[in-house]
């Protein structure tokens, strides 16, 4: 198999740091210890960075909840139905799941795409159909996806992107897939080198022979798959998803127009995995929002030298990580933008100490 091509328009070009010294000493002199404002200070500085001005913004905020079936389902390796993909799209489209109510909460845009579920889907304005194939195929017995599907996704991800989140300065991604915790480890495996028991968890409630069972399809994927999982494409054609080679490329297209963008749970960082394998420089545009409940994701955002937000024990999906980690965005640039200067408060700064420089 020769190497996969990656559609245009997914470079990404590292930060400079031409704005660094301005930005720092912005925050300085506000009216607040210097650094006592911690993470809040990090991250208006990297939103600063990414849109390259002192005057940043935290809005508008775009979500994509990408929904897709998984082969590997007939293998037994969740304790829930494929349907339920199918019928939880339904729900966000009636505005039901938890993932609405954190949209609506925050203002936040809310679609839903049809990466490859299973099922017949109506048409309806905050649903976009991109599906790729009705499923992916059993990776433990062939490969998830052809060529051609895995172009699509990526190509797709980076053109919903374009088409609904032109105006976004802050991009945020979740997901949808009855068995992607299996899917998610598998990525995770190959393209971190770690071995799938490390990584396996209980993703929607698997009881301990489940999860063994995931760790059995996975190592016979290995086995099966071998030279093909050596490039970051190989791995996600061979034991990815739709929905997470869609968010591949929409994480990549988000980063390549200088988006911020703000990472879930454990398929979400399996998508981000790849992405940062094929374009390292993503991780100057990326906020691990926090860490999931589900086993691996401590060990993978550890082995990705990631430091996420929260640590909240959710483990749910469809980015309801991600958007928890939206106010903290909020608050930070609106504490960069808003708070008074010593000087323009009458505050005294400290004083320089004697015997010191500067
Ligand atoms: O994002 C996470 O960290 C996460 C952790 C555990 C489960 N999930 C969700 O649960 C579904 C997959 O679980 P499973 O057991 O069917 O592999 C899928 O719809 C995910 O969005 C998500
Ligand atoms: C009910 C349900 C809701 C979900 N949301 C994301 N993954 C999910 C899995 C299940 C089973």
């Amino acid at each position: 198999m020769t190497a996969q091509p990656l559609p245009d328009g997914l470079s990404v070009t590292p930060l400079g740091h031409d704005l660094d010294a301005d930005i720092q000493a912005h925050l300085d002199q506000q009216t607040k210890p210097p650094g006592s404002l911690g993470q809040l200070e990090t991250i208006a500085a990297q939103v600063a960075r990414v849109q390259g001005t002192l005057h940043p913004v935290s809005a508008p905020v775009w979500h994509g909840v990408f929904a897709a079936d998984h082969g590997i389902c007939s293998e037994q390796v969740s304790p829930f139905p494929s349907s339920v993909t199918a019928q939880m799209v339904h729900n966000f489209l009636q505005g039901g799941a938890a993932i609405n109510v954190f949209c609506r909460e925050e203002q936040v845009q809310l679609h839903i795409i049809d990466a490859g579920v299973d099922a017949d889907l109506p048409e309806h304005p905050q649903l976009l159909h991109r599906s790729a194939g009705r499923g992916t195929r059993a990776f433990n017995r062939e490969a998830a996806m052809s060529a051609e599907q895995l172009q699509h996704c990526l190509s797709a991800g980076a053109e919903v992107i374009d088409q609904q989140a032109a105006d976004a300065r802050v991009i945020s991604l979740g997901d949808m897939g009855i068995g992607n915790t299996t899917t998610s480890a598998a990525v995770l495996s190959a393209i971190l080198q770690q071995p799938p028991a490390s990584l396996v968890g209980a993703g929607t409630g698997a009881s301990t022979a489940m999860q063994q069972q995931k760790v059995r399809v996975i190592e016979q994927a290995m086995e099966r798959h071998g030279a093909e999982l050596t490039t970051p494409l190989g791995c996600l054609r061979c034991v990815g998803g739709f929905e997470i080679a869609m968010m591949t490329g929409a994480f990549l297209r988000a980063a390549a127009q200088r988006k911020l963008v703000l990472v879930d749970g454990f398929i979400a960082t399996a998508a981000w995995s790849v992405a940062a394998a094929l374009q390292p420089a993503i991780r100057d545009y990326t906020l691990f929002a926090h860490c999931s409940d589900e086993r691996g994701h401590a060990h993978a955002l550890e082995a990705l030298q990631a430091t996420p937000l929260l640590h909240l024990g959710m483990r749910l999906g469809e980015g309801t990580g991600a958007l928890a980690a939206a106010p903290l965005v909020r608050l930070a640039v609106a504490l960069f933008n808003d708070m008074a200067t010593f000087a323009s408060a009458g505050v005294d700064n400290r004083e320089p100490e004697a015997g010191t420089d500067g």
